[in-house]
């Protein structure tokens, strides 16, 4: 299965990662929001890369102009709620696409242990489309497996991207072991070592929900 890791390239998206880990810059929410975006937009420009391409003429006031645009039916599927952002600057690019949204969060049994629950999913039906899951952190990949088992209840892609912006080891190999190996792409803007105790990335950001939108009770 193909993995992009955009922290092996030299880009302005480092910088964007940078400042959402940066304690010290990190909980400006507006920026933190922002930048995930931002990082959102560069990913599914670089994505679109992958999509497949037909000419169209079109018609200029002053005569005809040949043009290769994607003929992809995407179908962007976000998980709730520190996808929000993610999302956002998907659909900035890929304004035609449709959207699905999954809730999934951590339910704690105790302060370590937690199942995760998906209570809802709102999706067109996603057969023969580009599937893109969204998600800023994938730390055991439970929320995606779950949150892609959920969208399979709304039919088969032809292909499937996960988008992540910080992934453990750990979820990338997990990711690789449920997905379909032939029809699905990693793409994340940094592979982080480990997960701690609580399930959360090291070195990571911390939790990327709060960060976005404040502490839950
Ligand atoms: O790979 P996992 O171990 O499942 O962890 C990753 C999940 O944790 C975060 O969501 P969280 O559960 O914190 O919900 P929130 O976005 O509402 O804060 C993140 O956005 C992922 O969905
Ligand atoms: O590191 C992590 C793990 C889960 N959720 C987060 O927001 N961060
Ligand atoms: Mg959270």
């Amino acid at each position: 299965m193909k993995v992009v890791d955009f922290s092996k390239t030299n880009s302005i998206l480092n910088q964007y990662v940078s400042e959402i880990r940066n304690v010290e810059v990190q909980n400006d929410r507006l920026r933190f929001r922002r930048n995930i975006e931002r990082i959102g937009e560069i990913m599914a420009y670089e994505m679109s890369k992958e999509f497949t391409y037909s000419v169209k003429n079109i018609r200029t006031p002053l005569g005809i102009a040949p043009v290769s645009t994607p003929d992809n039916q995407l179908v962007i599927s976000t998980i709730l709620r520190a996808g929000l952002p993610f999302h956002q600057g998907f659909l900035s690019y890929f304004d035609g696409a449709e959207n699905a949204f999954v809730s999934a969060y951590r339910k704690y049994k105790d302060t370590l242990k937690f199942d995760i629950h998906i209570e809802y999913i709102a999706s067109p039906r996603i057969d023969d489309k580009t599937l893109i899951i969204t998600d800023p952190m994938l730390a055991t990949g439970s929320s995606m497996e779950l949150s892609y088992q959920a969208m399979l209840t709304k039919g088969h892609p032809a292909e499937i991207h996960v988008a992540s912006i910080i992934a453990s080891q750990q979820a990338i190999e997990h990711i690789k072991n449920i997905f379909p190996e032939d029809k699905t792409i990693i793409w994340c803007a940094a592979i982080d070592p480990e997960i701690n105790e609580h399930s959360y990335i090291v070195p990571g950001l911390g939790d990327a929900g709060d960060l976005a939108y404040g502490e839950k009770e």
